[in-house]
């Protein structure tokens, strides 16, 4: 997908299977794999959004691009290389993942900050080295932050709202966000798109996000990948659903 033919992809799936492993760590003799025969490209630029019902596989794919599952590493190939075999994937910040673990537990991968306790907003966030100083600004302003914030005093809201800046702080070039923004009201969550659109579009990045809310995401992905019992029943330009109908049209003749 793309139109940038002479870059490599920046996310190749190819024959993906996973099956979640038993007590014994292994699959179950027999079983029926979870994922299975998943093959993807994606480009530089690429905005995906990743849709399909509860249970379909979306967070699991998610947890793979991320390098969160051990998979074959020819299965799976983030920037060239093995999500999960290769960690400076994600200590380098190129590869990012924000999702329902990393909402309970931590601010942001690698940094193990603690998200309740009585710290200042801007204690977390300038407490990350290496950060450019107009980028995190930017991303003060557009989250609109608060840096007087007390982390255990704040709406759940106000608290996504400082992750998900601790998450973005470094420039991805693979972004993998697994519905964070269910606590965001509409103008945080329209702002927070407009920003992430603007990072594929000047640098190029590509990102994955997994939603059920669909309002006022019309106009923001290049394309939908629909996946249903593990398999990508399809993965279309943006254009293409556009011409052929609307998108929970397109979705239910699928099911
Ligand atoms: N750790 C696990 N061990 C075993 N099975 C799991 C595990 N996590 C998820 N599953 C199963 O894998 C299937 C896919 O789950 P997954 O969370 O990937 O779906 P999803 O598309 O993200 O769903 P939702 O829209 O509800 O978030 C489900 O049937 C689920 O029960």
């Amino acid at each position: 997908m793309g139109d940038m033919e002479h870059q490599e992809p920046t996310i190749v799936i190819n024959g993906l299977r996973f099956t979640y492993p038993g007590i014994d760590g292994h699959p179950p003799p027999g079983s029926k794999p979870l994922i299975d025969e998943f093959s993807l490209n994606l480009n530089s630029g690429d905005r995906c959004l990743l849709v399909g019902s509860n249970g379909a596989g979306k967070t699991t794919i998610l947890k793979i691009l991320g390098g969160k599952h051990m998979v074959e590493p020819q299965m799976v190939r983030v920037l060239g290389r093995s999500a999960f075999h290769d960690t400076a994937l994600t200590s380098s910040g190129h590869l990012s993942y924000l999702g329902g673990e990393w909402r309970r537990e931590v601010a942001f991968a690698g940094f193990e900050v603690p998200i309740q306790m009585d710290i200042s907003a801007e204690k977390m966030i300038f407490g990350v080295a290496g950060i450019d100083p107009q980028r995190r600004a930017e991303l003060i302003k557009v989250l609109d932050i608060d840096l007087s914030w007390r982390m255990h005093k704040v709406s759940d809201g106000q608290r996504r709202r400082v992750q998900i800046c601790m998450g973005l702080l470094r420039p991805f070039k693979v972004l993998l966000l697994d519905e964070i923004t269910v606590d965001l009201d509409v103008l945080a969550r329209a702002d927070l798109l407009k920003f992430l659109r603007k990072e594929c579009e000047e640098r190029g990045a590509t990102i994955i996000y997994a939603t059920h809310i669909f309002d006022g995401l019309e106009e923001w992905p290049t394309h939908i990948l629909y996946v249903a019992h593990g398999k990508l029943q399809f993965a279309l330009p943006m254009a293409k659903i556009k011409e052929t109908s609307n998108l929970s049209l397109m979705v239910s003749s699928y099911v």
